[in-house]
Order: C-alpha cells, then sequence, then structure tokens
C-alpha cells in the first residue's frame, strides 16, 4: 500500500454506498468506481458518513472494500483508499482495526466518539489507543455537528505528533479555530476540510485539500478548484467554483447523502436511490428541484436513464 502522507492533497472522495432491495448493489458499486477512477480523484473514503458506514454490516463492509480494489485495480487507478470508522467504545474499535489489518486499504479516517461527549483528555487516549494499534496510518474526522464534541486544537496537536496519526479531515465549522490549527500544525500532519459549502475558503486559508461529497458530481470542477487554488491561481480557481457553490449548498439541503444518491440515480449511475434506516430518500419537493438542475446541468448530455421518474 502507498504512503498515505505524501497522498494526502487535492480532491478526495467520500464515496456513496449504493443499495438495490436493502442489499449491497455490487453492479453500482463497480459502475461507481469505474466512473470515478477516470476522473481527477486523489483518493477515495469509504464507509464514512456520505457511505452511510454506520448501517454496514461487517461482511457487507469487507466486500465493498474488495470490490472497489478490485475495480481500481483493473482501471489501472493507483488511487488510496481509507475506511471509515466510528464508534464510542474504544475497544470494539480496537477489535475493527485488527479485523481489517489485512485489508487492502492505505489508511483508516476515524472519526471522534459520539454520544458520550468525553473530555478532551479522554479523546487524546482515545485516538493514541487506536493508532498505537493501527496497522495502517490514521486521520481524525473532528466533526462536532455530528459527534456533539470537539476535539480542540490543544488536543489535535498532542494528537499530531503521533507517528501513526497523518492528519485530519476537519469539520469544525469554526474558522478561527480552523485557521489557528494550519498555522500551529507539524508539515508532517495534512489538513483537509471536510466542510462542503466552506471549501473556497478552506482551501484560501491553506488546507490541503478536501473530502467533499458534493463532488459526486461536478467532479472536474470541484477538482480544478483545489488544484487552481493550490497553485495560486486564484481568479481561475473562482471560474470553476461559480459553477458549483450552489450546488454544495443544495446537494445538503436534506440529509445527506439522499440528494446525491438521488443526483446519482437519475443520471444513470447507481441502479437505485434508496438508503438504510433511519435515513430516508429525499421528499418530491427536493426531488423535482433536484430534477431541474440535472437538467440544466446536462442538457447537452445524456437524458435521464429509462425507468427513473420523479417521486
Ligand atoms: O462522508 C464524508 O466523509 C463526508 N462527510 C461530511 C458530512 O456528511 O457531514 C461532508 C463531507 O462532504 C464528506
Amino acid at each position: 500500500m502507498t504512503n498515505l502522507r505524501s497522498r494526502l492533497h487535492g480532491l478526495w472522495l467520500p464515496l456513496v454506498t449504493p443499495f438495490h432491495d436493502g442489499e449491497l448493489d455490487d453492479a453500482s458499486l463497480r459502475r461507481l468506481v469505474r466512473h470515478y477512477a477516470a476522473l481527477p480523484v486523489n483518493g477515495m473514503i469509504l464507509t464514512a458518513t456520505t457511505g452511510e458506514g454506520l448501517t454496514l454490516a461487517p461482511q457487507e463492509t469487507a466486500r465493498l472494500v474488495a470490490i472497489v480494489r478490485d475495480e481500481l485495480t483493473s482501471s489501472g487507478k493507483d488511487l488510496p483508499v481509507c475506511l471509515g470508522l466510528s464508534g464510542s467504545d474504544t475497544r470494539a474499535l480496537l477489535d475493527t482495526l485488527r479485523r481489517t489489518a489485512a485489508w487492502p486499504i492505505d489508511g483508516y479516517l476515524i472519526s471522534c466518539p459520539y454520544y458520550s461527549r468525553p473530555t478532551q483528555d479522554g479523546m487524546i487516549r482515545h485516538f493514541r489507543a487506536l493508532a498505537d494499534q493501527a496497522a495502517h496510518p490514521v486521520l481524525i474526522y473532528n466533526i462536532p455537528y455530528r459527534t456533539g464534541v470537539n476535539l480542540g486544537n490543544e488536543a489535535m496537536l498532542q494528537l499530531a505528533d503521533h507517528h501513526n496519526i497523518v492528519g485530519l479531515k476537519d469539520c469544525c465549522a469554526d474558522r478561527a479555530q480552523f485557521i489557528e490549527l494550519l498555522r500551529r500544525r507539524p508539515a508532517r500532519f495534512a489538513v483537509l476540510t471536510g466542510e462542503d459549502a466552506q471549501t473556497w475558503d478552506a482551501l484560501a486559508d491553506g488546507a490541503d485539500g478536501a473530502i467533499l461529497a458534493s463532488a459526486h458530481i461536478e467532479t472536474g470542477a470541484f477538482a480544478s478548484v483545489v488544484k487552481l487554488l493550490a497553485a495560486g491561481d486564484r481568479d481561475g480557481a473562482l471560474i470553476h467554483w461559480r459553477t458549483i457553490s450552489d450546488l454544495t449548498k443544495l446537494l445538503f439541503s436534506e440529509p445527506s447523502p439522499a440528494p446525491i444518491k438521488y443526483w446519482l440515480w437519475r443520471t444513470g449511475l447507481i441502479d437505485s436511490p434508496e438508503l438504510r434506516l433511519p435515513m430516508t430518500e429525499v421528499s418530491s419537493e427536493l426531488a423535482a428541484r433536484l430534477d431541474r438542475d440535472i437538467a440544466a446541468r446536462t442538457s447537452a448530455t445524456a437524458p435521464a436513464p429509462a425507468g427513473a421518474h420523479c417521486q
């Protein structure tokens, strides 16, 4: 597997997990991976928020990882892949790390423990225990509005010194905290944003890259924004950002990844827009808005697949 730290830049895609009639949809998954492998994506995250990882059985996650690696290999694309993990029981996560140690992945994206609201010291000890054990490097996922707890910069910087913790996916939603971290972090600690609507600000502030669910759509434009801003071409990046900034809001106007799955279904990339409960499909109002946006963006390309219809 790859040296993950050296690959933590550019645009990463947190892949949706396609389902059909309640089951993991292997055919759609293979189609998705082939599609994105041909686009300017620097890495993939599996089974995170967008991948509905909390709803997958361990055997399904193993099958998903194997399929993704198989399709990437057949596409000739050596993309790094991180497995999303979340949980609030350190011992259970240690078991998961042992069970997945030999899987064909390059790293883990591990969210802060949710619901129990531990102290900063508790989270430091949690991530150190996981990183000590992990057979692959660890990216921390700080997303307080989902977990209920914010990993502050003092704790983050202590964790950044751990040899097996290589970076952060930041969704702290606090620009001052984010900028201070960018100023104080060691160079070996990568910082990528996961705040779709704030992508421009985060990259302009100095983030190394972005992990964006919205980039399932208009992938090339998102990749251009990341690449051009990194190269210092603000005007060039702005041309692309203006075509996608509203999209980031539309795709998060109901719980993600329902709007993205609806879009991928309507454009023929997956066979069904279904999610696993408690997540539900988009409302009919949003479906109509998405259809209008799809029509506006794809009028020059293929029509919606036969059988796809507004709900
Ligand atoms: O699945 C992810 O990883 C992402 N999660 C964030 C969220 O859903 O809150 C958003 C980001 O685009 C990717």
